[in-house]
């Protein structure tokens, strides 16, 4: 293995899996840490926690242990991914998990590298932007369990870490991988130990890359691995030819338990044409709708080119007020067991092909699932790419709760079916 990768969550680890497949390494993604060796075909190994939201020392102990793993498979260079809105709370869990991995690997730096174009996340003079907005006016400062309310990665950054942060600004990156990689220098001369950078196109993180050929330690989003296999080609360790991966028909369900803009509207288009049925906070937590009713109802609405979708995705203020009442860990906890739970009944069921949305939903249909490790297929929009469960027959979709098209949901289900993009679900 010669990239290392740890993932904060689930949909994370396989937006950043599907960038280093595009790349052309093969990659496998773990969802947590195996206890056996990776097979050796493997160049790039991302082991998914789900640790974007638990107590930090908690995330650190989880992080470590996955290096640990790592290491003993011999990578040559290890990448922290966190989210391209770089989602954490104030205390949160970025800033630890990267000191512990900086001094474990005695890495003189990390850069720090949210951006993510392809889906309009760009770093400039520090500042954290989705599309044109800044991210704590992008709806992120609503979100339900990580309100991002700076866009300052260098201050968010600087209130969880105990090492140093510095900064490479669009001034220097601009110029290339010379001159990122002369600006990297300059600021760990000057004693920082994580260095944000900005980066606005693709362009910017492929000589950002480059520049960052030897270093032990990265993180950021999916882009920051943008300019990575072409280091490793470039030094000829990669065996070309892509990785093999078929898709899966037959039973199709989607469940959505994320309340990001881009998943809401994806549930609107998508209920224009395909059954779907909202499973309330209120009705799991009093316990009227349980997993069993939502598999059934499911199960009930399968037919060719249908897709049905459960979901639990409400505004701001609907998320507050059952927050409020019910408590914001007991709410999302009640709600993540119940589409764990639909999953696994499904599954039962002889489910073939699954699309989850949200972040937290999805580590916890996959850790319901018991799935030990996913091969990364063809891309579906940008940041999500069509999964296999190893050794299994599930196909699979983890979005993250603002990628995806409008039409994410349907289109998801061909390219699971191994159809191509105009066909039928
Ligand atoms: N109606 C609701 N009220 C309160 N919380 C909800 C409601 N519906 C869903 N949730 C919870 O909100 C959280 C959404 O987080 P999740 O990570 O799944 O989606 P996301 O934040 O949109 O995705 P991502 O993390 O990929 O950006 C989950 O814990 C989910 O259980
Ligand atoms: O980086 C992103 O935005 C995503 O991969 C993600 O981590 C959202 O959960």
């Amino acid at each position: 293995m010669l990239l290392g990768c740890i993932g904060d969550d689930f949909t994370g680890s396989s937006d950043l899996a599907n960038m280093l497949a595009k790349g052309g390494m093969r990659v496998t993604q773990y969802n947590g840490i195996p206890d056996t060796p990776a097979e050796p075909h493997v160049e790039a190994g991302v082991v998914a926690l789900k640790s974007r939201t638990i107590p930090a020392a908690d995330a650190v102990d989880q992080s470590l242990a996955a290096l640990r793993w790592l290491r003993a498979q011999g990578c040559r260079q290890y990448l922290f991914k966190y989210c391209s809105t770089f989602d954490s709370t104030p205390e949160g869990n970025i800033g630890p998990v990267l000191d512990a991995l900086s001094e474990a690997l005695d890495a003189p730096r990390a850069v720090v590298c949210p951006a993510f174009p392809a889906t309009g996340r760009s770093v400039y003079q520090g500042h954290l932007f989705v599309f044109d907005r800044l991210l704590s006016e992008s709806g992120m400062e609503a979100h339900p369990l990580t309100p991002m309310t700076d866009p300052d990665i260098r201050r968010w950054l600087a209130r969880q870490s105990r090492l140093p942060v510095g900064h490479v600004a669009y001034g220097d990156i601009v110029e290339g991988a010379d001159a990122i990689a002369a600006a990297l220098d300059r600021e760990t001369a000057a004693g920082a130990r994580h260095i944000v950078t900005d980066a606005v196109t693709d362009g910017d993180l492929m000589e950002t890359g480059r520049a960052l050929r030897g270093d032990a330690l990265l993180s950021g989003g999916s882009g920051i691995a943008l300019g990575l296999p072409r280091n490793f080609r470039e030094d000829g360790l990669l065996r070309e030819g892509g990785q093999d991966w078929s898709g899966a028909a037959g039973t199709v369900a989607a469940l959505c338990g994320s309340c990001s803009k881009a998943s809401r509207e994806q549930i609107a288009v998508h209920a224009r044409d395909h059954p779907a049925m909202e499973a309330a906070a209120r009705d799991i937590l009093s316990g009227s709708l349980a997993a069993e009713d939502a598999a059934a109802w499911i199960l009930d609405h399968r037919a060719e080119d249908t897709v049905p979708l459960v979901y639990s995705s409400a505004d701001p203020q609907e998320v507050a007020r059952a927050q409020e009442e019910y408590g914001r860990e007991h709410t999302a906890a009640a709600i993540e067991a119940f589409f764990a739970r639909t999953a696994t009944l499904l599954a039962g069921a002889g489910l073939r092909r699954l699309i989850v949305a949200g972040g937290e939903t999805s580590g916890a249909v996959v850790s319901g699932l018991a799935i030990p490790a996913f091969e990364i297929g063809p891309e579906i929009d940008p940041g999500v790419p069509a999964l296999k469960v190893a050794g299994g027959d599930l196909a699979m979709a983890l979005k993250s709760g603002n990628f995806g098209a409008p039409d994410f949901f349907a289109k998801a289900a061909r390219i699971l079916a191994g159809q191509s993009q105009g066909g039928q679900s």
